[in-house]
């Protein structure tokens, strides 16, 4: 037998811990953890709810307000709350679309846990419910000149519904053909500075004078579209992306030679002579980590172009058996006003209580939990919906599968 629904969550709603003002229309929830209360949501208007963050420290009896990173959700009409476990609890907006409704707080996860002892504050992070079974983002690294943005781009030419392209930030000036938005985001030192301390960066690095890093919003924004997220950066990105909590493959490409490399950096001709010497000075460093560091997972040799892009289809399990996504049960459905949740084992059940529900006659909807991936920073991955007749579906569903 699988477990009874451990809670109707609205039920959380009623009770709030005394001794302090939550500022609210009635629209926020409450949800405690240990000595913390989670107080999610506010009220702007009559109409649209912020969903804010505070924390009620009832030991200290303290009301916090933590840096919240992440993109946070739009505001919308009310939310539900459910706790999915001690670090993360599960908001579903009420009355918007299945694309949109999913959000995680994360409370106590590695990443906030990580991000709390840099910023020496209190620290929640959303993370988005996405739909699709994009793979885990690709990190690619090497020297300068080694092929990086070329492989990228054919990977990207070929497969373009399944990959895309992490825009970072730097603040190098635009080479001739780069696009602002599209190649990078050109942005100034002191604004790149602040957006880092703010929390804004998965990673940032000083490379060849000028200072480069991906924001969190640039792999937020892939997962969004339900692809598969390839980050370009170099050596020291690369290991800070390994020390955080985003998994991911990683890949290093190596020149043949020095000579070669120098070749095709002057072959280029993007480079003034003095960066072209210093992009040289520093390939030699980053070969000898990315081959001795273990950050990497793979290394491949940029010799032959075809060979080499051919190597990395291989190993990213492209090469001629290109798995379909298991395709989402439920599509183009808003959510009521009124629903309940209920958690059944790793499922969460949407009791949507209408039977004018636009999609189905049945009015239960049901997320696997099991099926989830990632999490901040970045996007919730592998979402989906199917709808059910009663409770007692979800409970022999979940039988059969024992
Ligand atoms: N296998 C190869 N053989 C010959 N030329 C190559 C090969 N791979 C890439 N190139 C060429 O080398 C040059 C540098 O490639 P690319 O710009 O992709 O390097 P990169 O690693 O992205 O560099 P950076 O880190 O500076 O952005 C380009 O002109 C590209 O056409
Ligand atoms: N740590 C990071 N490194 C990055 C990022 N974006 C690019 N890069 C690396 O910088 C060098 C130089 O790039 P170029 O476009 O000026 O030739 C190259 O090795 C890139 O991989 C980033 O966001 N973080």
């Amino acid at each position: 037998m699988g477990e009874a629904p451990a809670f109707f969550v609205d039920d959380l709603q009623k009770g709030f811990p005394n001794g302090f003002d939550l500022k609210s229309k009635g629209s926020a929830t409450a949800t405690v953890i240990g000595n913390k209360a989670y107080l999610i949501g506010g009220a702007d208007d009559e109409s649209t709810l912020s969903i804010g963050v505070q924390i009620f420290d009832q030991t200290r009896g303290e009301l916090v307000h933590p840096i919240v990173l992440g993109t946070i959700p739009k505001p919308c009409k009310g939310h539900s709350v459910l706790l999915l476990s001690e670090d993360q609890i599960l908001i579903i907006k009420r009355g918007s679309t299945l694309d949109d409704c999913i959000w995680f707080l994360e409370v106590d996860t590695q990443y906030v846990r990580e991000q709390r002892k840099i910023l020496g504050t209190e620290v929640v992070a959303w993370s988005k419910g996405v739909r699709g079974y994009a793979g885990k983002p690709v990190v690619i690294s090497g020297p300068s000149g080694v092929g990086k943005g070329t492989l990228i781009s054919m990977l990207m030419e070929e497969f373009p519904s399944m990959f895309g392209f992490s825009v970072s930030h730097t603040t190098r000036a635009p080479r001739g053909m780069e696009k602002d938005g599209v190649h990078y985001h050109f942005a100034e030192r002191s604004a790149m500075e602040k957006d880092i301390k703010d929390g804004k960066f998965l990673e940032f690095a000083s490379v060849h004078g000028n200072l480069y890093g991906t924001s969190v919003e640039a792999v937020e924004v892939v997962a969004d579209a339900g692809k598969r997220c390839i980050l370009d950066i170099d050596v020291q990105g690369a290991r800070s992306v390994r020390a955080s909590s985003l998994e991911a493959i990683f890949i290093f490409v190596c020149p043949p030679s020095m000579e070669e490399l120098e070749k095709r950096l002057r072959a280029r001709g993007t480079e003034t002579e003095e960066q072209i010497l210093k992009r040289l000075r520093n390939a030699q460093a980053e070969i000898e980590q990315g081959q001795l560091s273990g950050i990497f997972d793979h290394i491949l040799y940029n010799d032959n172009l075809e060979d080499c892009y051919e190597s990395l289809k291989k190993l990213l399990g492209l090469d001629g058996n290109v798995i379909a996504s298991p395709k989402s049960s439920i599509k183009g459905v808003d959510l009521p006003m009124d629903l309940s949740l209920s958690k059944i084992d790793q499922k969460v059940i949407i009791n949507c209580g209408n039977p004018e529900l636009k999609t189905a006659s049945k009015n239960l909807i049901v997320m696997d939990l099991s099926s989830l991936k990632g999490g901040a920073p970045g996007r919730t991955r592998g979402l989906d919906f199917y709808a059910i007749d009663s409770f007692s579906d979800c409970l022999n569903g979940f039988n059969q599968l024992r």
